[in-house]
Protein backbone atom coordinates (compact mmCIF):
# COMPACT_ATOMS: atom_id res chain seq x y z
CA UNK A 1 0.00 0.00 0.00
CA UNK A 2 1.38 2.98 -1.31
CA UNK A 3 -0.04 7.10 -1.01
CA UNK A 4 -2.89 7.99 -3.42
CA UNK A 5 0.77 10.41 -4.70
CA UNK A 6 2.45 7.64 -5.84
CA UNK A 7 0.38 5.71 -6.99
CA UNK A 8 -0.22 8.74 -9.35
CA UNK A 9 3.11 9.79 -10.27
CA UNK A 10 3.28 5.76 -11.50
CA UNK A 11 0.35 6.34 -13.39
CA UNK A 12 1.50 8.78 -15.37
CA UNK A 13 5.02 7.14 -15.84
CA UNK A 14 5.96 4.59 -18.85
CA UNK A 15 9.16 3.22 -18.40
CA UNK A 16 11.46 5.37 -15.83
CA UNK A 17 11.55 8.86 -14.70
CA UNK A 18 12.94 11.16 -12.33
CA UNK A 19 9.95 12.55 -10.06
CA UNK A 20 9.75 14.53 -6.68
CA UNK A 21 7.25 13.37 -3.33
CA UNK A 22 7.25 14.94 -0.45
CA UNK A 23 10.78 16.98 -1.23
CA UNK A 24 12.79 13.68 -2.20
CA UNK A 25 14.02 12.34 -5.12
CA UNK A 26 12.48 9.64 -6.83
CA UNK A 27 13.32 7.26 -9.17
CA UNK A 28 9.49 5.86 -10.49
CA UNK A 29 9.16 2.98 -12.56
CA UNK A 30 6.71 1.82 -14.33
CA UNK A 31 7.11 -1.43 -16.89
CA UNK A 32 5.59 -4.52 -18.33
CA UNK A 33 7.16 -6.35 -15.34
CA UNK A 34 6.09 -4.18 -12.41
CA UNK A 35 6.38 -0.95 -10.55
CA UNK A 36 9.31 0.41 -8.49
CA UNK A 37 9.67 4.05 -6.51
CA UNK A 38 13.36 4.18 -5.06
CA UNK A 39 14.03 8.14 -3.03
CA UNK A 40 17.36 9.10 -3.34
CA UNK A 41 17.06 10.47 0.10
CA UNK A 42 18.19 7.25 2.20
CA UNK A 43 18.87 5.23 -0.84
CA UNK A 44 15.37 4.00 0.13
CA UNK A 45 13.52 1.71 -1.94
CA UNK A 46 9.52 2.61 -1.13
CA UNK A 47 7.36 0.74 -3.62
CA UNK A 48 7.65 -2.54 -5.59
CA UNK A 49 4.84 -4.34 -7.36
CA UNK A 50 4.87 -7.38 -9.74
CA UNK A 51 2.69 -6.42 -12.65
CA UNK A 52 -0.89 -6.08 -11.67
CA UNK A 53 -0.13 -7.01 -8.05
CA UNK A 54 -0.72 -5.25 -5.05
CA UNK A 55 2.38 -3.73 -3.62
CA UNK A 56 4.62 -6.50 -1.25
CA UNK A 57 5.74 -3.10 0.71
CA UNK A 58 3.93 -0.10 2.84
CA UNK A 59 4.68 3.27 2.92
CA UNK A 60 3.64 5.82 5.10
CA UNK A 61 0.97 8.63 3.23
CA UNK A 62 2.22 11.14 5.97
CA UNK A 63 6.24 10.46 5.91
CA UNK A 64 8.34 13.53 7.66
CA UNK A 65 10.40 15.55 5.14
CA UNK A 66 14.12 15.17 4.70
CA UNK A 67 16.18 15.24 6.67
CA UNK A 68 14.08 12.94 9.01
CA UNK A 69 14.11 9.40 7.83
CA UNK A 70 10.95 8.55 5.95
CA UNK A 71 8.90 5.11 7.48
CA UNK A 72 8.00 2.52 5.07
CA UNK A 73 9.34 0.67 2.19
CA UNK A 74 12.77 -0.68 3.22
CA UNK A 75 15.11 1.80 5.42
CA UNK A 76 18.69 0.92 5.27
CA UNK A 77 20.11 0.50 8.93
CA UNK A 78 23.29 0.80 8.83
CA UNK A 79 26.40 1.11 10.21
CA UNK A 80 24.65 0.15 13.63
CA UNK A 81 21.35 -1.24 14.28
CA UNK A 82 19.13 0.17 17.31
CA UNK A 83 20.90 2.71 18.96
CA UNK A 84 24.60 3.51 18.56
CA UNK A 85 27.05 1.61 21.01
CA UNK A 86 28.55 4.68 22.47
CA UNK A 87 25.25 6.38 22.95
CA UNK A 88 26.00 9.18 20.75
CA UNK A 89 24.52 9.45 17.04
CA UNK A 90 21.09 8.58 15.70
CA UNK A 91 18.45 5.54 15.91
CA UNK A 92 19.69 2.63 13.02
CA UNK A 93 22.61 4.74 11.72
CA UNK A 94 22.97 7.00 9.00
CA UNK A 95 22.19 6.01 6.07
CA UNK A 96 18.88 6.19 5.67
CA UNK A 97 18.87 9.66 6.41
CA UNK A 98 21.86 10.43 3.86
CA UNK A 99 21.55 11.11 0.27
CA UNK A 100 22.51 8.40 -2.42
CA UNK A 101 23.57 8.42 -5.48
CA UNK A 102 22.01 6.19 -8.66
CA UNK A 103 25.28 5.00 -10.12
CA UNK A 104 23.41 2.43 -12.95
CA UNK A 105 19.96 1.25 -13.98
CA UNK A 106 20.22 -1.18 -15.96
CA UNK A 107 17.16 -2.27 -17.15
CA UNK A 108 16.37 -5.82 -19.76
CA UNK A 109 18.35 -7.92 -16.34
CA UNK A 110 16.41 -11.00 -16.03
CA UNK A 111 13.60 -9.51 -17.33
CA UNK A 112 13.82 -6.57 -14.78
CA UNK A 113 15.89 -3.83 -13.47
CA UNK A 114 19.13 -3.94 -11.51
CA UNK A 115 19.64 -0.43 -9.53
CA UNK A 116 23.29 0.46 -7.96
CA UNK A 117 23.06 2.67 -5.40
CA UNK A 118 26.42 4.73 -3.19
CA UNK A 119 25.93 7.48 -0.82
CA UNK A 120 26.97 10.73 -2.09
CA UNK A 121 28.96 11.20 0.58
CA UNK A 122 31.21 9.50 3.06
CA UNK A 123 29.26 7.63 6.06
CA UNK A 124 32.31 6.39 8.17
CA UNK A 125 35.95 6.31 8.25
CA UNK A 126 36.60 2.96 6.88
CA UNK A 127 33.11 1.24 5.65
CA UNK A 128 32.10 2.13 2.37
CA UNK A 129 28.39 0.56 1.76
CA UNK A 130 26.39 0.51 -1.16
CA UNK A 131 23.40 -1.24 -2.37
CA UNK A 132 21.76 -3.82 -5.31
CA UNK A 133 18.58 -3.95 -6.04
CA UNK A 134 17.21 -6.50 -8.31
CA UNK A 135 13.70 -6.58 -9.21
CA UNK A 136 11.55 -8.44 -11.84
CA UNK A 137 7.90 -9.88 -12.32
CA UNK A 138 9.00 -12.38 -10.23
CA UNK A 139 10.88 -11.15 -7.20
CA UNK A 140 12.38 -8.61 -5.40
CA UNK A 141 15.96 -9.08 -4.07
CA UNK A 142 18.16 -6.11 -2.25
CA UNK A 143 22.09 -6.88 -1.18
CA UNK A 144 23.78 -3.90 1.09
CA UNK A 145 27.77 -4.67 0.39
CA UNK A 146 29.81 -3.12 2.95
CA UNK A 147 33.36 -2.90 1.81
CA UNK A 148 36.33 -2.31 4.77
CA UNK A 149 38.81 0.28 3.44
CA UNK A 150 40.30 1.10 6.31
CA UNK A 151 43.44 -0.32 8.31
CA UNK A 152 41.73 -1.80 11.91
CA UNK A 153 38.81 -4.13 12.17
CA UNK A 154 34.88 -2.58 12.57
CA UNK A 155 32.27 -3.88 14.21
CA UNK A 156 29.10 -3.67 11.87
CA UNK A 157 25.34 -4.21 13.00
CA UNK A 158 22.61 -3.30 10.43
CA UNK A 159 19.14 -3.76 8.74
CA UNK A 160 17.25 -3.94 5.70
CA UNK A 161 14.02 -2.65 7.85
CA UNK A 162 11.44 -3.86 5.81
CA UNK A 163 7.46 -2.77 6.14
CA UNK A 164 5.77 -5.33 4.51
CA UNK A 165 1.78 -4.61 3.13
CA UNK A 166 -0.97 -5.98 4.45
CA UNK A 167 -4.62 -6.07 4.86
CA UNK A 168 -4.35 -6.89 8.73
CA UNK A 169 -1.37 -6.59 10.36
CA UNK A 170 -3.42 -8.99 13.06
CA UNK A 171 -4.25 -11.85 10.38
CA UNK A 172 -1.04 -12.51 9.86
CA UNK A 173 1.57 -15.05 10.49
CA UNK A 174 4.82 -15.80 9.95
CA UNK A 175 6.40 -19.10 9.95
CA UNK A 176 9.84 -20.25 9.91
CA UNK A 177 10.81 -18.81 13.54
CA UNK A 178 9.97 -22.10 15.33
CA UNK A 179 12.74 -22.85 17.95
CA UNK A 180 14.40 -19.83 17.05
CA UNK A 181 15.73 -18.02 20.66
CA UNK A 182 14.56 -14.55 20.59
CA UNK A 183 15.85 -11.12 22.71
CA UNK A 184 12.09 -9.44 23.43
CA UNK A 185 12.85 -5.62 23.47
CA UNK A 186 9.82 -4.75 25.20
CA UNK A 187 10.58 -7.15 27.93
CA UNK A 188 13.93 -5.40 28.78
CA UNK A 189 15.71 -7.71 25.89
CA UNK A 190 14.42 -11.38 28.25
CA UNK A 191 15.41 -13.92 26.32
CA UNK A 192 12.61 -16.23 24.88
CA UNK A 193 11.97 -19.07 22.65
CA UNK A 194 9.51 -19.35 19.78
CA UNK A 195 6.54 -21.67 19.64
CA UNK A 196 5.49 -22.57 16.01
CA UNK A 197 4.02 -19.71 13.98
CA UNK A 198 4.58 -16.09 15.17
CA UNK A 199 1.18 -14.23 15.28
CA UNK A 200 0.80 -10.48 16.09
CA UNK A 201 -1.73 -9.42 18.14
CA UNK A 202 -0.16 -6.03 19.83
CA UNK A 203 3.07 -4.31 19.96
CA UNK A 204 5.69 -6.75 19.08
CA UNK A 205 9.81 -5.49 18.99
CA UNK A 206 12.30 -8.93 19.29
CA UNK A 207 15.37 -9.94 17.96
CA UNK A 208 15.18 -13.62 16.72
CA UNK A 209 18.79 -15.35 16.00
CA UNK A 210 17.89 -17.27 13.30
CA UNK A 211 18.91 -17.58 9.18
CA UNK A 212 16.55 -19.08 8.36
CA UNK A 213 14.16 -17.90 5.08
CA UNK A 214 10.16 -17.09 6.63
CA UNK A 215 7.23 -16.74 4.62
CA UNK A 216 4.87 -14.35 5.73
CA UNK A 217 1.13 -15.15 4.98
CA UNK A 218 -1.53 -12.07 5.39
CA UNK A 219 -4.28 -14.24 4.73
CA UNK A 220 -4.63 -13.42 0.94
CA UNK A 221 -0.68 -13.49 0.19
CA UNK A 222 2.31 -15.80 1.04
CA UNK A 223 5.52 -13.66 0.86
CA UNK A 224 8.58 -16.10 0.76
CA UNK A 225 11.60 -14.11 2.92
CA UNK A 226 15.03 -15.22 2.24
CA UNK A 227 18.19 -13.86 3.62
CA UNK A 228 22.05 -14.00 3.67
CA UNK A 229 24.79 -12.23 5.65
CA UNK A 230 22.25 -12.25 8.61
CA UNK A 231 21.40 -14.44 11.61
CA UNK A 232 18.96 -11.96 13.38
CA UNK A 233 15.36 -11.19 12.34
CA UNK A 234 13.77 -9.04 13.68
CA UNK A 235 9.60 -8.15 13.47
CA UNK A 236 8.53 -4.99 15.23
CA UNK A 237 5.12 -3.41 14.93
CA UNK A 238 4.59 -0.40 17.32
CA UNK A 239 0.93 -1.58 18.37
CA UNK A 240 -1.66 1.11 19.68
CA UNK A 241 1.28 3.46 20.15
CA UNK A 242 1.83 4.73 16.81
CA UNK A 243 4.53 6.93 15.91
CA UNK A 244 3.50 10.17 14.90
CA UNK A 245 4.19 9.68 11.04
CA UNK A 246 1.85 7.18 11.33
CA UNK A 247 -1.95 7.70 10.53
CA UNK A 248 -4.38 5.43 12.83
CA UNK A 249 -5.85 4.56 9.80
CA UNK A 250 -2.69 2.78 8.52
CA UNK A 251 -2.06 0.93 12.09
CA UNK A 252 -2.75 -1.93 10.93
CA UNK A 253 -1.70 -2.04 7.15
CA UNK A 254 2.14 -3.16 8.04
CA UNK A 255 4.65 -5.42 9.57
CA UNK A 256 8.36 -5.25 9.91
CA UNK A 257 10.58 -8.18 9.35
CA UNK A 258 13.92 -7.23 9.27
CA UNK A 259 17.01 -9.38 8.09
CA UNK A 260 20.17 -7.75 10.29
CA UNK A 261 23.13 -8.20 11.82
CA UNK A 262 22.25 -7.25 15.90
CA UNK A 263 24.24 -7.48 18.76
CA UNK A 264 23.44 -10.92 18.48
CA UNK A 265 25.63 -11.26 15.68
CA UNK A 266 27.41 -8.34 14.77
CA UNK A 267 29.67 -8.76 11.59
CA UNK A 268 33.23 -7.96 12.21
CA UNK A 269 34.89 -6.79 9.09
CA UNK A 270 38.86 -7.24 8.66
CA UNK A 271 40.60 -4.50 6.66
CA UNK A 272 40.18 -5.46 3.23
CA UNK A 273 37.08 -7.34 3.69
CA UNK A 274 33.55 -7.33 2.19
CA UNK A 275 29.81 -8.07 4.30
CA UNK A 276 26.63 -8.92 2.00
CA UNK A 277 23.30 -8.23 3.83
CA UNK A 278 20.69 -9.50 1.21
CA UNK A 279 17.01 -10.37 1.25
CA UNK A 280 15.11 -12.13 -1.52
CA UNK A 281 11.35 -11.75 -1.56
CA UNK A 282 9.19 -14.28 -3.71
CA UNK A 283 5.76 -15.73 -3.71
CA UNK A 284 5.03 -18.89 -1.79
CA UNK A 285 2.73 -21.36 -2.94
CA UNK A 286 3.05 -24.17 -0.62
CA UNK A 287 2.51 -24.43 3.44
CA UNK A 288 5.19 -25.07 5.22
CA UNK A 289 4.27 -25.13 8.97
O1 LIG B 1 11.24 4.67 14.73
P1 LIG B 1 12.45 4.01 14.11
O2 LIG B 1 13.75 4.65 14.52
O3 LIG B 1 12.31 3.91 12.62
O4 LIG B 1 12.49 2.54 14.67
C1 LIG B 1 11.39 1.73 14.52
C2 LIG B 1 11.64 0.37 15.19
O5 LIG B 1 12.60 -0.32 14.44
C3 LIG B 1 12.81 -1.67 14.85
O6 LIG B 1 13.76 -2.25 14.04
C4 LIG B 1 13.27 -1.69 16.27
O7 LIG B 1 13.43 -3.04 16.70
C5 LIG B 1 12.30 -0.94 17.15
O8 LIG B 1 12.79 -0.92 18.49
C6 LIG B 1 12.09 0.47 16.63
O9 LIG B 1 11.12 1.12 17.43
Amino acid sequence: MIPDALSELLSATQGQRDATWQGRSLLVINDDWGQLVLSRHGGHLLHYAPAGERGWLWTTSTPKAPPEALRGGVPLCWPWFGEPEDGKGQMHGLARTANWRIDAVDEDVEGGVEIHLSPEARLHDTLAPRLVIHANAQRLAMELVTEHIGETPVRLTQALHAYFAVPDTHQCRIEGLGGARYLDKLADYAEAEQTGVLGIRGALDRIHHSSRPLVLDDGHRRLRIAKQGSDSTVVWHPGDKLPGDIPERERLNFICIEPACTRLDPVWLAPGAQHVLSMHISPETSARE
